[in-house]
């Protein structure tokens, strides 16, 4: 038995992976009318439209029943949400969990990664986190299309047992990777480089610009990543340039879509608004461009993405800037990172 926390895409269709492999899974969501619909006519229409979900699949909007003996928790809500939602899980719990983080942020402000914000919420009352992260839109999954994923923790045992959790030999294959740091900062930062990938293509720039975007936005999320210390092979892998690769592209992606509004001249408040689900990229700009400023890294795709959200300067200017920089070398970073 297992509970997902959040009754969104990513939360129901990781529901649906662990029902195909033959697991019981209690799915909490906060609206009743959202559970009625998942219990009587085994659908999530709002975020799922025509998928029929598994009948091991029972939602719950009962927080403590959904929690009772339960060793496993998986958390899918957005980052906003993560820590009033521990906070209400907190004293729902007899024993410590273990708990599999799958959302993809950084906290501004304090500029946390998700699985410190758990470690701080949830003190004794937790086991293990484990982090689960990689290039798979919801949509694709519940369609049980071919999908791979990265699992990371501080325990790899942990890490492993979750791996065996997820992994499903037809569709969803889970590999591991020790760097928890890596495969987080990766996770939450290529939502950024999405949202100025759906910029450019917004304003009607081809496949150069996006291809710029892709390659110099991993140039910078590596050199922030290696800089609070991930492994910079991390930015090559699944949830490096393969997460990148996906939001970048596909029209799934919330962060691409809200970019692509964006370039064609929509408010971000109008974006936000009519968007229906969380787009994690805008709180993670602000986050990354604080982290930028205190460890002193370049961003310069970031920064220019910060002065459009938060800063009212209009898109074709901010692409303007970013190609009216100074000469620099392709080459300068990388070779600065010790491996
Ligand atoms: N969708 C995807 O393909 C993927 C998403 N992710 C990550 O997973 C995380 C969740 O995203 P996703 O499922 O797509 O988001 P959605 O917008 O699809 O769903 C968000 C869910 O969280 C619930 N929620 C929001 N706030 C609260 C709260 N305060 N208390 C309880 N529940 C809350 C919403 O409930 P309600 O409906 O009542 O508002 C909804 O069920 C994000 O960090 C995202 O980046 C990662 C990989 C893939
Ligand atoms: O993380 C994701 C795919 O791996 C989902 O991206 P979006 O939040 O942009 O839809």
């Amino acid at each position: 038995m297992v509970t997902v926390l959040g009754a969104g895409s990513w939360g129901t269709a990781l529901a649906i992976v662990l029902a195909d492999n033959g697991h019981d899974v209690r799915l909490w969501g906060q609206r009743q009318e959202q559970i009625d619909e998942i219990n009587e006519k085994h659908t999530n229409e709002k975020y799922l439209p025509n998928i029929h979900l598994p009948e091991a699949i029972v939602g719950y909007t009962d927080l403590a029943q959904a929690l009772e003996g339960i060793e496993t928790v998986i958390l899918a809500v957005p980052t906003k949400a993560i820590r009033e939602v521990l906070q209400r899980v907190r004293p729902c719990l007899k024993q410590p969990i273990t708990i599999v983080s799958v959302s993809k942020g950084i906290e501004p402000d304090t500029n946390k990664r998700i699985s410190e914000i758990i470690e701080e919420e949830m003190g004794e009352h937790l086991q293990d986190v484990v982090v689960l992260s990689g290039p798979s839109h919801a949509e694709e999954v519940s369609l049980r299309h071919p999908t791979t994923v990265t699992v990371s923790s501080k325990n790899m045992e942990a890490a492993e047992r979750i791996q065996d959790l997820f992994m499903n030999h037809q569709y969803f294959r889970v590999y591991t990777n020790p760097d928890l740091i890596g495969v987080e900062i990766g996770g939450a930062l290529k939502n950024i480089i999405a949202l100025a990938a759906g910029i450019t293509d917004g304003l009607g720039y081809g496949d150069n610009a996006k291809a710029a975007l892709m390659t110099r936005g991993l140039a910078e999320m590596a050199r922030l990543g290696s800089r609070l210390g991930a492994n910079p092979l991390t930015f090559a892998g699944l949830t490096g340039i393969g997460d990148l690769i996906v939001t970048c592209t596909s029209i799934h992606s919330r962060n691409w879509r809200a970019g692509n509004l964006l370039g064609k001249g929509y408010a971000l408040d109008d974006v936000l608004a009519n968007m229906g689900m969380v787009v994690e990229g805008v709180r993670t700009t602000k986050a990354a461009y604080q982290l930028a400023k205190k460890m002193n890294v370049d961003m310069p795709i970031t920064n220019a993405l910060y002065d459009v959200l938060f800063n009212g300067k209009d898109v074709k200017s901010a692409v303007d800037s970013l190609m009216a920089r100074g000469k620099t070398s392709e080459l300068e970073d990388l070779a600065n990172i010790s491996l």
